[in-house]
């Protein structure tokens, strides 16, 4: 049977084979949360960047820009990094670069991988529905917060290898973490990631209802993947 594996850091994806690998790209709170919303929403291509000044350049080529660097917008930019800011008639069409402190991070990282997807609770079934597809063996890779494990990309990982029992093996210990984790919380998300560090920073910025939404499951049935440089619907 196919293994499924979780790389709980993009600091640790030197560890594993992504040229061979499926590879799904989570940032829960709150980049590939904020991509799935903006694909449900019309959005036509996504090109993710690590550097502002790069989302800039993308900017003065027409596209929309969305830029965050710890939870925060500098002015500038035409979205923040919230899902509900997605959620609006000029995302329609769109083509937008974006750029934040972690997610953008994790799939440039991860950009090697044959098969990239963009996963969140909001389309968690739309991913496991092409993993069961895909021949080979799969990686869950967490973005993680500044190159250390979350809780919520954990609890994800772990929900879609729940989601894939019977289609996967799980592969090492980090995936049975993630599968444990999940299953103690599943009952109720919201109460397990509260007290988690980024939670609190997030509730720092006032910005509770952006953590039950990205909490919800299977609200938009996209798949965003990379193609070249950038994400578009698969
Ligand atoms: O805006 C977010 O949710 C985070 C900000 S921070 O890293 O927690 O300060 O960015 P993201 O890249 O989406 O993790």
């Amino acid at each position: 049977m196919r293994k499924i594996d979780v790389c709980l850091s993009p600091e640790l994806i030197h560890l594993y084979d992504v040229p061979s690998l499926a590879v799904v790209v989570v940032d829960i709170f709150r980049a590939t949360s904020c991509m799935v919303t903006a694909f449900a929403h019309g959005a036509k291509e996504i090109i993710p960047v690590e550097k502002m000044d790069l989302c800039s350049a993308y900017g003065a080529k027409g596209y929309l820009t969305s830029a965050e660097r710890n939870g925060v917008t500098p002015a500038g930019f035409d979205f923040d990094n919230s899902p509900f800011s997605y959620q609006v008639d000029k995302v329609k069409g769109a083509k937008i670069c974006v750029t934040t402190t972690n997610g953008t991070v994790a799939i440039r990282k991860s950009r090697k991988s044959p098969a990239l997807y963009v996963g969140a609770f909001l389309n968690i079934s739309r991913v496991a529905e092409a993993l069961k597809k895909w021949e080979g063996d799969a990686l869950i890779v967490c973005a993680g917060w500044k190159g250390k494990p979350n809780l919520e990309d954990t609890l994800f990982a772990g929900a879609l290898i729940d989601l894939l029992h019977g289609s996967y093996h799980v592969a090492d210990d980090a995936a049975m973490m993630a599968l444990g984790t999940y299953k103690e919380a599943s009952a109720n998300l919201m109460q397990a990631v509260k007290g988690s560090s980024h939670v609190n920073r997030l509730l720092g910025l006032g910005i509770e209802k952006d953590i039950s939404f990205c909490l919800e499951r299977d609200v938009y049935p996209v798949l965003p993947g990379l193609r070249g440089n950038k994400l578009v619907l698969k």
